[in-house]
């Protein structure tokens, strides 16, 4: 299967903590992460606490920049390409994050929420619109949703107006970072199904972080693990969770039990 979206060799540090900005001690975050995920495909990043997922994700969406490394969309670096290719593709790559109380804006209605990533694209108001209420219907939301606030719906609820988001801009690969983890299990196993039926629906690649390795179970084709800012280990799901070579993995495993 070819890559739909593919890092290469990225490398991320950070300042250390306590050094001056003047030759200052560097943390490294990320270390040669290479990884793929294919059309209709879902790769599963798991690593515990601090591996380095949430910078992964980032860098993944583009909304911060590897210091060394890059990141290919169909084939297509996105650093080289000029800012009109950047702003076709952006719309293509989504991001869901974790805390659905704090990633929605609580003084705006549903439908500024889910319009916001149409502002970059070229679309009359009324396909906007259109857009809004298909995405809402989407996530089985109702058509009144849109005139409310996010503090009116349950969490659950309010992950599907994230992930009504993420759907507006009719991606081709969403980035779910620790998506559910804010959800109670009975929650989060509605998400995670409505998740897989709009990846049948659309034909969506997910790239799908999370410590949490019964829910990447549940939801990943093939899994990488991180630990300490690497890519420990790599493969389809279920043989890395039956045969864990690496030390990291089977902690993993141990603390889903
Ligand atoms: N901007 C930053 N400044 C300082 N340290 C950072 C920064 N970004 C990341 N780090 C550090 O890099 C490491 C990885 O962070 P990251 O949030 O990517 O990990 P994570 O696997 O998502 O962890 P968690 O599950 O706890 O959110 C952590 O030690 C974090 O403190």
């Amino acid at each position: 299967m070819s890559a739909l979206l593919e890092a290469k060799n990225i490398a991320y540090s950070v300042p250390e903590r306590g050094s001056s900005v003047f030759g200052s001690r560097k943390k490294t975050v990320l270390q040669d992460v290479s990884l793929h995920v294919a059309e209709r495909e879902t790769l599963g990043i798991v690593g515990s606490s601090g591996s380095g997922k949430s910078t992964l994700s980032r860098i993944l969406t583009g909304l911060i920049r590897p210091e060394k490394g890059k990141i290919l969309f169909q084939g297509q670096d996105l650093r080289d390409a000029n800012r009109q290719v950047r702003k076709d593709i952006r719309p293509s790559i989504q991001m869901i994050f974790q805390d659905p109380q704090g990633a929605l804006d609580p003084r705006q209605t549903v439908r500024q929420i889910v319009k916001e990533p149409l502002h970059q694209m070229a679309l009359s108001n009324d396909e906007k619109e259109r857009r809004v209420l298909e995405a809402l219907a989407d996530v089985a939301l109702p058509q009144d949703a849109a005139d409310r606030y996010p503090r009116m719906f349950s969490g659950g609820q309010r992950q599907r107006i994230a992930i009504a988001r993420a759907l507006v801009t009719r991606p081709s690969v969403i980035v779910a970072d620790e998506a559910v983890s804010a959800l109670d299990v009975s929650t989060q196993a509605v998400v995670l199904n409505l998740l897989l039926d709009l990846q049948k629906r659309h034909g969506l690649s997910y790239i799908f972080v999370s410590h949490d390795l019964a829910v990447i179970r549940h939801i990943s084709h093939r899994v990488a693990v991180l630990d300490e800012g690497k890519i420990v280990e790599t493969g389809p799901t279920l043989s890395v969770m039956d045969h864990p070579q690496h030390a990291a993995t089977q902690d993993l495993i141990d603390a889903s039990l």
